[in-house]
């Protein structure tokens, strides 16, 4: 493929998309803060621009881009977090900006390393507009990646989002060494929790099931490699939250995540039991072992 492409975010994902790309003949241009060049002037020409960088860095990519993208480029987000300022999605804030450009969300369970070593993955584009989740499908489909296309971008952002809250549970129960029983029955009713929430945002129930969402979450909840999982492992060995943070290498978004789910479920009253407990966990308001005693005893109730 000759598109002109371009990934910002030299990350891990950002690297991790850039070599994908690569597989079909592509040759991303990087932009990433250290880079020394104007974000604004390198996009034009584009097919298709393509942010991965974290959810705190999205506001500010979209203030640099705000008057140099032409309606026809289509932007990708490959973010998995909420705003803090506006609990908006990357996709809500990307198309706040750019309300006539074609937006694709790219999700799914993609451990960025494992991507790095050449190991087959999956994942999801969505978009309202199906040519422009056609064309990121073209660019990114190889025998190492096979991508789905899907219409309902808000269901498969909100997957990917909303599993690192369950990930960051799924690894205090792994460094509690609660066993496969308590595992299981946490990701099942984390995955609940995912859709109860998931559909008031207007996701579709289909889409939590798929890839994007459940997918997504057993990779997460399953893998030490992940950053959110690492965040619960190391709350669950009796570590601050700042001492884990600062021996974690890169973000773990489930962190400011938890925060803005629970703003967003106290204001609706959506019952999110899993999340209000990873949220006490984080603030060290209660430790690891009292938050299982805290779920275990809650009021009985039909599945
Ligand atoms: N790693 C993974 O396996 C996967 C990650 N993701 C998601 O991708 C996003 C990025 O993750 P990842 O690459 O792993 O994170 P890293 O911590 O490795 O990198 C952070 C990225 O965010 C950028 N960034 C941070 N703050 C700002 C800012 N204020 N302005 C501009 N850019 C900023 C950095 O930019 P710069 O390059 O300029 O330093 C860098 O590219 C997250 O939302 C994550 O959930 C999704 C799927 C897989
Ligand atoms: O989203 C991911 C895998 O799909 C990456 O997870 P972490 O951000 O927890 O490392």
């Amino acid at each position: 493929m000759n598109d002109r492409i371009i990934i910002i975010g030299a990350g891990a994902w950002g690297d991790a998309l850039s070599k994908l790309t690569q597989i079909n003949g592509c040759e991303p241009i990087i932009w990433s803060r250290s880079c020394g060049r104007v974000l604004a002037e390198m996009v034009t020409d584009c097919v298709a621009i393509i942010s991965a960088v974290s959810m705190s860095g999205v506001p500010a990519i979209i203030e640099r881009l705000r008057d140099s993208i032409a309606p026809h480029q289509i932007i990708v987000t490959a973010t998995k977090g909420l705003d803090a300022r506006t609990n908006l999605t990357p996709a809500q804030l990307w198309h706040q900006a750019f309300p006539n450009n074609p937006i694709v969300v790219l999700s799914g369970p993609n451990l960025s390393l494992e991507i790095q070593q050449g190991l087959p993955a999956a994942t999801v584009v969505a978009s309202q507009s199906a040519d422009a989740a056609n064309t990121i499908q073209e660019i990114f489909s190889s025998p190492k990646f096979r991508v789905y296309t899907n219409d309902d971008p808000i269901g498969v952002e909100l997957g990917g989002t909303i599993k690192n809250v369950i990930a960051i549970a799924a690894g205090t129960c792994d460094g509690l060494k609660l066993g496969n029983n308590a595992k299981s029955a946490l990701l099942t009713r984390g995955l609940a929790e995912i859709i109860r929430i998931g559909q008031y945002w207007g996701g579709k129930t289909e889409t939590f099931y798929g890839l994007s969402g459940l997918g997504d979450l057993l990779t997460t909840c399953n893998s030490p490699l992940s950053r959110n999982y690492q965040v619960g492992y190391g709350l669950a060995q009796g570590r601050t939250l700042t001492e884990v943070l600062a021996n974690l290498q890169g973000t773990a978004e489930g962190v400011n995540t938890t925060k803005v789910l629970i703003q967003i479920a106290d204001r609706n009253q959506i019952y999110m039991p899993i999340t209000v407990l990873v949220d006490r966990l984080l603030q060290g308001q209660i430790t690891a072992p009292e938050a299982i005693v805290a779920l275990m005893s809650r009021d009985r109730k039909s599945e």
